[in-house]
Order: structure tokens, then sequence, then C-alpha cells
């Protein structure tokens, strides 16, 4: 090493950049021991470089998966290039506390880490270096952006009264159950429901009441489904509901079944208490259906046939 005054004088702003740089360096050795870290991770771990030094990495910061990150420095060390884990990987490699204010929706510190060979003078290499970035700010705005995201497509997808599927995403799901039936044919049932007489509700009792009775036929609806089956509200007071691998008789069972519950239910009004029937149609998807209209318009017509036989009933039309 140089001698030269002014070549130590360099060395030493240069430990002192490194020493105070807003970025975490960590030095391990083969044996993953500490050699140095600068100020960040003194100030962030709470512990000096002095104490740590000699000490495992792992056991400094247990809550550090060992193995993983042992394999991770081995393959630094033998193939002499870097590693880089991001924080979609690993949010939180240190267990370290975010301090920035704009960011205070962060309890912890997201990080970036690089894991980079140190070369000796002699070309070996026996130390690996951890540069550790706080990217805090980025993850929380990008974790932010993915659930605005993931709100706003909730929402294109729901009743806002019922929090049903909506009739946006009912289309879709009907396109793909017809896919499903074309190719592997099975039974998959197409039920459209119809509260009876629901304007006289809205004119009796008014559509504040008429809202709480289309919520609570929804709920009946969606719990008596299973978690395969598509619940959708296709227009005011209009469902439709979509049970892959179920056959007429398995619809017609589920539609008598919710049928009964929805009969049961009672709405407070004013001065009384409300109660409304539903008439379902039922149809299978069958090889002559053209196209998922055929299908939709099958079930459509014994929704016709329950209300003109009287309503509060599930009828089954099936197809040629
Ligand atoms: N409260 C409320 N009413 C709605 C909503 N959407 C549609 N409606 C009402 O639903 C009623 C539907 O009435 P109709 O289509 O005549 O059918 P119905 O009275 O149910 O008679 P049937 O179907 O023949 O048994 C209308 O009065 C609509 O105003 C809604 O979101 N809230």
């Amino acid at each position: 090493m140089s001698s030269n005054p002014e070549d130590i004088m360099e060395l030493h702003w240069l430990f002192d950049m490194l020493q105070h740089i807003d970025v975490g360096l960590v030095v391990l050795n083969d044996k993953y021991e500490i050699k140095l870290w600068n100020s960040f991770i003194e100030n962030h771990s709470g512990v000096s470089s002095s104490i740590a030094k000699g000490q495992s990495l792992f056991d400094i910061f247990p809550t550090i998966n060992s193995n993983w990150l042992q394999q991770k420095l081995d393959n630094v060390i033998a193939l002499r290039t870097p590693i880089f884990i991001s924080w979609e990987q690993r949010p939180h490699l240190f267990p370290f506390k975010s301090y920035r204010p704009i960011t205070g929706m962060a309890e912890k510190m997201y990080q970036n880490v690089a894991l980079r060979p140190i070369t000796n003078a002699d070309g070996t290499v026996k130390y690996v270096c951890m540069v550790v970035y706080d990217v805090t700010d980025v993850a929380v705005n990008k974790e932010s952006l993915s659930n605005a995201n993931r709100k706003l497509d909730y929402l294109s997808k729901t009743d806002p009264l019922t929090s049903l599927h909506n009739r946006g995403s009912l289309d879709k799901v009907l396109n793909n159950a017809f896919e499903v039936f074309k190719q592997s044919n099975g039974s998959h049932a197409l039920v459209m429901a119809d509260i009876d007489h629901f304007k006289q509700v809205n004119d009796r009792y008014g559509h504040p009441v008429g809202d709480q009775v289309l919520q609570a036929v929804a709920k009946v609806l969606s719990s008596g489904a299973r978690k395969t089956d598509f619940v959708g509200r296709y227009g005011g007071e209009e469902f439709v509901i979509v049970l892959p691998n179920t056959d007429s008789a398995g619809a017609l069972f589920f539609c008598e079944t919710v049928r009964k519950k929805i009969a049961e239910i009672k709405i407070k009004a004013a001065d009384a208490i409300v109660s409304v029937t539903i008439s379902f149609g039922i149809s299978e998807a069958c090889s002559s259906d053209k196209d998922v209209h055929d299908w939709l318009s099958r079930s459509d017509d014994a929704l016709y046939k329950a209300k003109e036989g009287g309503r509060n009933r599930s009828v089954v039309v099936s197809g040629i």
C-alpha cells in the first residue's frame, strides 16, 4: 500500500464517506462472520461495529433465514459474481424499522440487498460485501398502487348494492363456462332468478326497503352457493347463478333450498314486516346451443314458465 500522505488522506476520506453513506455496508468472511459494518447498520441494528465484529451475522439477526442466505453467500464466493435480493423477493431481510416520516405507512424498512464479492489483491475471494438499500418509499408507493388497482378491479366487477358480481363480470363468467362446456361437455347449469312482485314492495314500502330486500336475497343466494359457483346481479331484481359441474337435478335442489330460505326473510318496514318470494328458471348447457345466448334464453324461458305457473317455484327447461 502507498505511504504517500495524499493517498492516505484520500483513503481516509473514502472510508469516512463509506462510514456515513445512507446505504448499509456489511463485510462478511466465508464463515458468515462480520468483519465490519458501517454506521447505517449500526444505527438501524443498535449494534456497534466493534461489538458485531467476529460474530456470526445469523447470531445477531436470528430472523434471517440462514440456510437460504448462506447458499447465496457461498455462491457469491464460489462464482465471484454478485447476487441481488429485491424487496419483492424478501421485503425485510434485515429486521430494521422504517424511520422515514414520508413513509410513515410502513413499520419496517423495505430493502434491496446486493451481495458483492470482494476480490483480494491476489485475486482470491474470501469476503462478501452486503450492500443494503432502503427502498421503503418505492415499495410503499408500489404496494399502495397495487392495492388501489385491486380495489378498482373489485369495484369494476361488483354490484355496489348487493356486493354480488355485476353484469360485466357475469358476461365473462358465462362465456368461460360455455367454452368449458364446448371443450369437455359435462353438466353445467345456468339459473335465472327474479323476485316476485317486487314492484309492489317498492310501491308499498318505498325504495330503501326494496333495497334491503335485494340485499337480503343476495345474501341468501350467495351463502347457499359453493365456492366454484357464480352468483351475479343481472339487473334490477334479477339474478343469475352459474353452477359449474352441476346437472339440472342438482341445480333444482339448490334453487329449492334457497327459495325456501328466501321465503323466510323478514324485513322490518315502518308499519309492517316485509316478506318476498322468488322464482327460478334452470337449464343445462346443451350441444345444440350455438352460443351462450341460446343457453341464457332457455333459462329465461324456464323463468317465464315459473312466473306463469304461479311464481315462488323453480322450473327446469331441458335443451334438445
Ligand atoms: N329498490 C330497488 N328497486 C329496484 C332496483 N332495480 C330495479 N328495481 C325495481 O324492481 C321492480 C321490478 O318490477 P317488475 O319488472 O315489474 O317485476 P315484478 O314486480 O317483480 O313482477 P314479477 O317479476 O312479474 O313477479 C321495478 O319497480 C324497479 O323499479 C333497485 O336497485 N332497488
